[in-house]
């Protein structure tokens, strides 16, 4: 405590004041550099606020440079995917692929000058109520060791897919194969000729079984429940952009209503295919229960032409087959579990009532989900994507800014 409080008295003029590895922040701390915390940190420093971002990994944006496959590009066209304050490229094709939206997000970060510290995980916030201010604990760098960071804000950043879900599955350890998620899948390259295991039928899933094919790998995707196919497009126009436009003028039920006709006329009925439709439409199920519909690249055709199996959920996983709870056995080389992600928040924010234990998210749904108490912020977890952590970074800069200008800190230090 002594350190904040010599800090706060003794140092206030300088930007990052350094004491055996307890560092006093003047502005937010913002915890990660992917996408909503670097549009967090442009925004603050548009408005003349310095930050200070924390990153577990080495490099920014790492869950599209590290987790992503090759073939992945944007599934929305590029204006739904722009952060704040700086538009993609005019060069750029509606779809940026994955190295085009790296290369934007790297050449955004260096617009606007943010330096990530790299290699610090935060494993620990929390708020001292006894001094207003933000105890962050990370650790990191050369000689892996602790610092605690000390701000009156704190920018929660570290998004929807902060950990992948690993599932227990019956038998999954007597599996001879590799198993692996697709955070860790690049491309169908390492299984031509085999025959692979997609679990999960989100995009990942059914773009990485559409990856298998085109490398003569022999896919099969298992589709426990159920799943909305769209097509990317419809009438010319991208289903993304046809809906954000109807729903400013009609009920969401209404518009679910428009995109299974025309879904039904583009794709035919998937049903048959094995993909079941869940009772609340698309827009419905996304807004109420956070499950993105898939935007059909190609996946469709494949299990219609057969070279895409569908299976149901599974029961159980031998040594080099599986068995189905339809009671059908299969034999297969390899598994990927494109079973999706969730957010660690509950695992290093403590003590703050703002963030739900159970799934990592704001308790308030979007679009009141950004603001908690005590100058804590989270950007990102909107379930909408690139455009949601858009809306979040802007609102929280001007409120930042706000506070900043009501109550100078530095002015009048608090006493620990
Ligand atoms: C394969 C894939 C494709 C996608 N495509 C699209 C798309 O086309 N359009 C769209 O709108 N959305 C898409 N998304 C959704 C995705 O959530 C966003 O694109 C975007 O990456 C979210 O940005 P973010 O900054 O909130 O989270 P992330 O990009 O996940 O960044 C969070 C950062 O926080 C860091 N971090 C996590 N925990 C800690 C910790 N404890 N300490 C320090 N640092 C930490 C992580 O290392 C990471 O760098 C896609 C997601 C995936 C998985
Ligand atoms: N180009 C793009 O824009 C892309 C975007 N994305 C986005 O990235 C995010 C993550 O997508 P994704 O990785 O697909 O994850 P998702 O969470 O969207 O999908 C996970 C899938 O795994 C299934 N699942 C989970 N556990 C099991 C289990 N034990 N057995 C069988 N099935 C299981 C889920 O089924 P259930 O629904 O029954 O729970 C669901 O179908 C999404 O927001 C997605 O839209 C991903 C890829 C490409
Ligand atoms: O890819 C994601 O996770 C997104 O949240 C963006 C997104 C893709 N398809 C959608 C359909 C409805 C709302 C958001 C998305």
């Amino acid at each position: 405590m002594e350190f904040v409080t010599e800090t706060l008295g003794k140092r206030v003029h300088d930007p990052y004041v350094e004491d055996s590895r307890c560092i006093l922040i003047p502005g937010p701390i913002i915890v990660g550099s992917g996408p909503s915390g670097l549009a967090t940190a442009a925004c603050l420093k548009s408005r003349g606020v310095s930050s200070l971002i924390l990153e577990r990994s080495t490099c920014v944006a790492s869950l599209w440079q590290l987790k992503t496959y090759d073939r992945l590009r944007l599934h929305l066209p590029k204006h739904f995917c722009e952060l704040p304050l700086m538009p993609f490229p005019s060069s750029y094709p509606t779809y940026p692929t994955k190295q085009q939206f790296v290369q934007y997000l790297e050449s955004y970060a260096e617009h606007f000058g943010l330096k990530p510290v790299f290699n610090q995980t935060v494993e620990e916030a929390k708020f001292d109520r006894r001094c207003g201010l933000w105890r962050v604990r990370t650790v990191g760098g050369k000689k892996d060791e602790t610092t605690e960071y000390v701000s009156r804000w704190l920018v929660v950043a570290t998004g929807e897919n902060a950990e992948e879900v690993m599932p227990e599955i019956d038998g999954i350890v007597d599996f001879a194969g590799p198993i692996l998620h697709t955070s860790s899948y690049k491309s169908g390259e390492m299984f031509r000729e085999k025959k692979v295991l997609v679990v999960g039928c989100g995009n990942s899933g059914m773009e990485v079984s559409l990856d298998l094919c085109n490398f003569n790998a022999h896919p099969s995707l298992v589709v426990r429940d159920s799943v909305h196919v769209l097509p990317q497009e419809m009438l010319g126009m991208s289903t993304f952009g046809i809906s954000t436009s109807l729903l400013k003028w009609f009920p969401v039920q209404v518009v679910d209503r428009f995109l299974l006709r025309m879904s039904r006329l583009v794709l035919g009925d998937t049903d048959r295919l094995g993909l079941v439709r869940p009772k609340l439409g698309p827009l419905e199920r996304k807004i109420k229960c956070g499950k993105t519909p898939v935007l059909d690249v190609g996946t469709l055709a494949k299990i219609r032409s057969g070279h895409i199996k569908v299976y149901p959920e599974l029961k159980r996983v031998m040594q080099h087959s599986v068995e189905f709870v339809d009671g059908r056995v299969d034999n297969f080389d390899a598994i990927i579990l494109a079973t999706g992600y969730k957010s660690n928040v509950p695992m290093w924010l403590k003590g703050m009532n703002m963030f739900c234990e159970k799934d990592g998210f704001p308790r308030k749904p979007f679009p009141n989900g950004w603001k908690g108490e005590s100058g804590l912020y989270a950007v990102g977890f909107t379930k909408l994507g690139l455009l949601g952590a858009a809306i979040d970074a802007k609102k929280i800069a001007e409120d930042i800014e706000v506070q900043r200008n009501l109550l100078p800190i530095l002015a009048h230090p608090q006493h620990c």
